[in-house]
């Protein structure tokens, strides 16, 4: 019997729809219409009044308990109309040009060999990460993160490794602050397992320890270790392996460092405690920057840097430009713009790709947006 209900209503749930798609139909139709009048009269998409106003009547009409479902509704059906209306606009972009002349001149296989910037000493997990990448790297290392941005947008390096997010920590800040100020390209992206050791001098006991050293980040995947340890005195650096480096250097018998047990053959140093992360599971993303635009084949991971106006629904706008094409947004980063009003620049990553036309029609179109686009790069994230 309840079955047979089931059944009936949803036979009727199913006229209804098929009623909806037809109008929806008849609705997208007039939209393009109405695109066409936009772009012979230059009108812009999107109508904040209008939409308002619709809006407005269709929750008198619906009433309660319906009205904010029906909003729900009506703002994901002018999603739809605006990016229908924006991809029939999209004039193309100096921004589909560049991607074109990359994709024709990237060769097919990311390099062997390279000259790559790292930062910190031999040791650290970006090197780790760079020897995943290219089987015969030259590195070069410098002392901070901007000396990699810097010798890569001057040219003194072909590409730079660059950290930029931790599974049980969370994302560099300080490399996605430094991402507003050079001219760069992700050519690749990687995903490194990092398992943490405390180490220290031959002869050195836990009980010695009285400072540690390490990085920010290492520091802060370690915070249930370091939490146990009492009267012990935590020092931050630049690197884990400087962390090492300068531990072995110390003529002191009570420091330690945090870092890569590679680090315990390069400085001669013994392993204090194995494995003092939060999780097994804790892996590190670097970024693999280059001057130039290169979009290896099969690249599907696109990273973009957008500042959005202050005004009611600005990141909604432009995170529903995204999902209209169903397009997975995979990480949403933002950072204050220095010296702004609580302004901020947005950090997208998004789970697409180059190859299709739709989504160089909206890069087209933001890239027209006054406010700041800067396309990151199309590329494919090594596991
Ligand atoms: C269809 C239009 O373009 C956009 C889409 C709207 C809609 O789908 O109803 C409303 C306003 C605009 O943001 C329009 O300007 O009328």
């Amino acid at each position: 019997m309840t079955d047979i209900n089931l059944d009936q209503m949803r036979q009727d749930i199913d006229n209804i729809d098929e009623k909806l798609t037809d109008l929806f139909k008849e609705r997208m139709e007039k939209s393009l219409e109405i695109a066409k009048y936009k772009k012979g009269h230059k009108v812009p998409v999107f109508s904040d009044k209008r939409e308002k106003e619709i809006l407005h009547k269709v929750s008198e009409q619906i009433g309660e308990p319906f009205d904010g479902y029906a909003r729900l509704l009506f703002n994901t059906i002018f999603d739809a109309s605006r990016s229908c209306q924006n991809n029939y606009m999209a004039k193309r972009s100096d921004l589909a040009d560049r991607i074109e002349e990359a994709l024709k001149e990237t060769p097919n296989l990311f390099p062997k060999k390279a000259v790559v910037a790292c930062q910190g000493v031999a040791g650290s997990y970006s090197q780790a990460a760079c020897e995943k990448l290219f089987e015969v790297p030259s590195i070069m290392y410098f002392n901070s993160f901007e000396g990699v941005f810097n010798a890569v947008e001057k040219g003194l390096c072909q590409y730079g490794i660059l950290p930029i997010e931790n599974s049980s920590y969370g994302s560099v800040g300080a490399v996605y602050d430094l991402m507003q100020n050079y001219n760069f390209h992700i050519a690749k992206g990687i995903r490194l397992r990092i398992s943490h050791n405390l180490m220290a001098k031959p002869g050195t006991a836990l009980s010695d320890v009285k400072e540690i050293f390490s990085h920010e980040q290492a520091l802060g995947q370690c915070g249930d270790f370091l939490k146990e340890l009492k009267d012990v005195k935590v020092t931050v650096v630049e690197n884990t392996a400087i962390a090492a480096k300068m531990v072995a250097e110390s003529d002191r018998e009570d420091v330690a460092a945090i870092c890569s047990k590679e680090c315990a053959d390069l400085y001669g140093l013994d392993v204090l405690k194995k494995q003092i992360q939060l999780s097994d599971n804790n892996y590190t993303r670097f970024i693999c920057i280059s001057k130039k635009m290169e979009i290896y084949p099969g690249s599907n991971k696109i990273s973009l840097i957008l500042s959005l106006p202050h005004t009611p629904r600005s990141l909604y706008l432009a995170i529903s430009k995204f999902a209209a094409l169903g397009i997975n947004l995979t990480k949403l980063e933002s950072r204050p713009i220095p010296g702004s009003d609580f302004e901020f620049m947005f950090y997208f990553d998004l789970d697409a790709s180059v190859y299709s036309p739709e989504l160089i029609n909206l890069l087209s179109e933001m890239e027209s947006q006054p406010e700041t686009f800067v396309f990151l790069g199309c590329y494919t994230e090594v596991i």
